[in-house]
């Protein structure tokens, strides 16, 4: 990994770096992506089937686009039962910690007669896109799924791209009748958020669409914002380290490469206080690519966009780490509760050296549905928030509106909506029982 001496220029170039990875830099897909949604949105779910056979090299049809339960069945018969528990005990890490993220409706009455409040309520039906094309990722299915479920909606439409086979992979199949999808349907990419936001002969359109997804499903996404809500676009994955002498290089080093095996436009950074951990970290890096599987996505991940940047002091390595508001970040110093009192941006913070990324990504409960790009200066992880909406709850008395008729009836005059002033005038003019 390429090591720098962090100052001005350094995190300038970087910041610059990182951005072309964001969807945003792939307006060239936008034209393809619109010509799909288009298409469906017109012939419905013939253009799926069609699409589905060009892009996934699979046979889908009205009959088979649904998911059977003889599917699901046979799902179950073909992953490991070890598996299966796993994904059960992080299912239930997963509901634990979101059941905390819950919202109650909440009404404040005063003695008058007025009642003011807040209505919370599950959005009706969502759509989660599930990735099928390289990889599958079941944890992702429950990082969806949970949130939605805890917030109590009704209905949870799942979508995957299926394998050439027009099967989709059992594990994702088991991980999503574990987490609770209601109907799951094969189909991938932008005809699948098309699909769900316009709706079909077969699929239903939803309230809103979360879930990762490649370029296609990012662009579509964004393009289908507004018709239906969206959770956030998530790119490519980002870890930032940020340590001190104290961290073991090689910890450092295998959590980097935990992110940079995800996608050869993933980003890993370290940013440290000492010159001799970012060496060792480098070397660290270099022995363990040569051992693992998926080596040559992580060098070239590394190659555009590893970093290791050496800092004067903390403070400064905490501000870099601020600007670049990576998706996930650990610290790994010596007082690393301290040093994360000093952090507005980043997605998830792991703090301590046995905090290690993986950890969020399956298990411990947050949700690894996290801002990327630099977007976590303004976006929260996905949660149970994405899954419900408010409505204002306003009842007054007689008493309580007689007090301040006028007040609002003179601030409606001033807005020149005399129709306003007289919605409330009427209920004291005293014309009542003389004028029907
Ligand atoms: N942030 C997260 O939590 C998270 C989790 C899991 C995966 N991911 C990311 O999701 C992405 C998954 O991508 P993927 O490709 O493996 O699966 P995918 O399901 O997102 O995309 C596959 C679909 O892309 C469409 N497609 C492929 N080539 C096309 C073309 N030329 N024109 C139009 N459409 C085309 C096809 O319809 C296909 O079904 C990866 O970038 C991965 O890193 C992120
Ligand atoms: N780290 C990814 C989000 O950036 C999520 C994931 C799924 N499986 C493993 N990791
Ligand atoms: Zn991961």
């Amino acid at each position: 990994m390429r090591i720098e001496k962090l100052d001005q220029n350094t995190k300038k170039s970087l910041l610059e770096t990182l951005l072309k990875r964001s969807p945003n830099s792939y307006g060239k897909y936008e034209e393809s992506v619109r010509e799909i949604l288009d298409t469906v949105k017109d012939k419905r779910d013939q253009a799926l089937f069609e699409y589905t056979e060009k892009f996934d090299g699979a046979h889908i049809n009205a009959d088979n686009i649904l998911v059977t339960e003889e599917e699901i069945r046979e799902a179950y018969e073909n992953v490991d039962p070890e598996l299966i528990d796993i994904i059960r005990k992080a299912l239930k890490n997963i509901e634990s910690y979101h059941a905390k993220q819950m919202q109650y409706s909440w009404f404040d009455s005063k003695p008058d007669g007025t009642i003011l409040g807040q209505k919370v309520t599950a959005l009706e039906r969502v759509g989660v896109y599930v990735p099928g094309g390289k990889a599958a990722y079941p944890s992702s299915v429950l990082m969806n799924i949970m949130p939605a479920k805890v917030a109590g909606v009704e209905q949870i439409i799942m979508v995957t791209p299926p394998g050439k086979d027009g099967k989709v992979t059992p594990t994702t199949l088991v991980a999503a009748n574990e987490a609770g999808a209601d109907r799951i349907y094969k189909v991938g990419g932008a005809q699948a958020i098309a699909a769900l936001a316009y709706g079909t002969e077969s699929i239903p359109k939803v309230d809103k669409i979360v879930g990762p997804g490649n370029i296609y499903v990012a662009l579509a996404k964004k393009a289908v914002y507004g018709h239906v809500s969206i959770d956030s676009i998530a790119g490519p994955s980002e870890i930032l380290v940020l340590a001190d002498e104290t961290a073991n290089p090689r910890y450092v080093a295998a959590d980097l490469l935990s992110q940079a095996e995800h996608d050869e436009l993933a980003s890993a950074i370290l940013v440290t206080t000492s010159e001799k951990l970012a060496h060792e970290v480098s070397d660290w890096t270099d022995r363990f690519i040569r051992e693992l599987s998926r080596g040559e996505i992580i060098q070239k991940s590394l190659d555009n966009y590893g970093h290791i940047l050496i800092a004067d002091t903390l403070d400064d390595a905490i501000d870099a780490a601020n600007e670049i508001a990576s998706e996930h970040m650990e610290i790994v110093t010596a007082n690393p509760f301290e040093v994360m009192t000093k952090i507005r941006n980043a997605g998830a913070i792991f703090i301590g050296e046995y905090s290690s990324e993986p950890l969020g990504d399956y298990f411990a409960g947050p949700n690894h549905v996290l801002p990327t790009n630099g977007t976590a200066k303004f976006f929260s992880p996905l949660s149970v928030d994405d899954f419900i909406k408010k409505s204002s709850i306003i009842s007054y008395s007689r008493d309580a509106l007689e007090k301040i008729h006028t007040d609002i009836e003179k601030f409606a005059e001033a807005e020149h909506l005399t129709a306003h002033a007289n919605s409330i005038r009427v209920r004291f003019d005293g014309k009542d029982f003389d004028e029907k």
